[in-house]
């Protein structure tokens, strides 16, 4: 079942002295319990597209369906937002929880495990004008589970963590998604992406340039030196995959001549420099 289903999607932002193509055809459909991401370098469009997906934007042309139909009042409901902040600066972590808490009518039982959860339920009493940027972060993403959302949408949620908490707010999307909850979100970091997303979108200009699973994407793009070998004369070398490269590779084997074996397979920023090398900007 689509969760999200987006269909020539357009949008310009318009001044006296330029128009700013932001989002420029873009169609794709998210499936339940999916992580999709949405990656690609500064200024490419990936908040204008969730601002439209929440409905804080409207676009020019194109169509979307999100959780079932159009967006309304009750999409709310099954939608958890993280984007710009908007907490109570002069309130503590744990009351700004309550805050919404309250309005959503939720057990105060699941705050603290929120706050547990991302690592902060120590500093619960602590007020947000004195979190750092990396407890602000989590905080926000307590704020948009608190309510448990079918589905996400999150702009760049580990982008001001530290790598501790990046890998613990994975592995909590990652238990997200196995309990069926679908999340989109949007990333600069393609390590990121190929670590738990299913697909990822790259946007370059407004546009996909290409959209799958980071492995199909790896196998698609793989270039013709699949190995690189380093022996243990400190020496380097290359091979492709024809029977002549296979046979030498199995003969330093056997002769214990290789210290490490690598498959060269490119990553997903290879992927994207090479998909936009000669774009001109707009
Ligand atoms: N309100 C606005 N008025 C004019 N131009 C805008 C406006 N908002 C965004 N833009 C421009 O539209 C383009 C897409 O912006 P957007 O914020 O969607 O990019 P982004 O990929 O999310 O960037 P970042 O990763 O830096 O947040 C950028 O060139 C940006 O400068």
């Amino acid at each position: 079942m689509d969760v999200v289903q987006v269909s020539e999607l357009c949008k310009k932002y318009k001044n006296k002295y330029r128009t700013k193509i932001a989002l420029d055809n873009i169609s794709f459909s998210v499936k339940k319990g999916e992580i999709l991401g949405i990656i690609g370098p500064s200024g490419v469009g990936k908040t204008t597209l969730l601002k439209i997906l929440t409905g804080q934007l409207l676009p020019d042309s194109g169509q979307f369906d999100i959780l079932g139909g159009k967006i309304s009042q009750k999409t709310y409901e099954n939608l958890g937002i993280m984007m710009s902040d908007g907490l109570y600066e002069t309130l503590s972590i744990k009351y700004n929880l309550q805050l919404f808490a309250e309005i959503f009518n939720i057990n105060s039982k699941r705050v603290d495990q929120l706050l547990k959860i991302t690592d902060l339920y120590e500093l619960r009493n602590k007020k947000v004008t004195k979190l750092s940027s990396g407890e602000k972060q989590r905080l926000l993403l307590c704020r948009t589970l608190l309510h448990q959302p079918q589905l996400l949408l999150l702009d760049e949620p580990t982008s001001r963590l530290d790598p501790k908490n990046t890998v613990a707010i994975h592995e909590l999307l990652s238990k997200l998604k196995r309990e069926g909850k679908t999340i989109i979100l949007t990333t600069h970091d393609m390590l990121e992406a190929e670590q738990i997303c299913d697909r990822v979108i790259f946007l370059h200009q407004g546009r996909v340039i290409e959209i799958g699973r980071p492995y199909e994407l790896k196998l698609k793009y793989n270039p013709k030196v699949k190995y690189e070998l380093m022996l243990k004369n400190g020496e380097f070398l290359k091979f492709t995959e024809t029977r002549g490269d296979l046979l030498q590779i199995s003969a330093l084997l056997e002769n214990k001549k290789v210290a490490t074996l690598h498959t060269c397979e490119p990553t997903l920023n290879d992927i994207f420099l090479k998909l936009v090398k000669g774009g001109k900007d707009k």
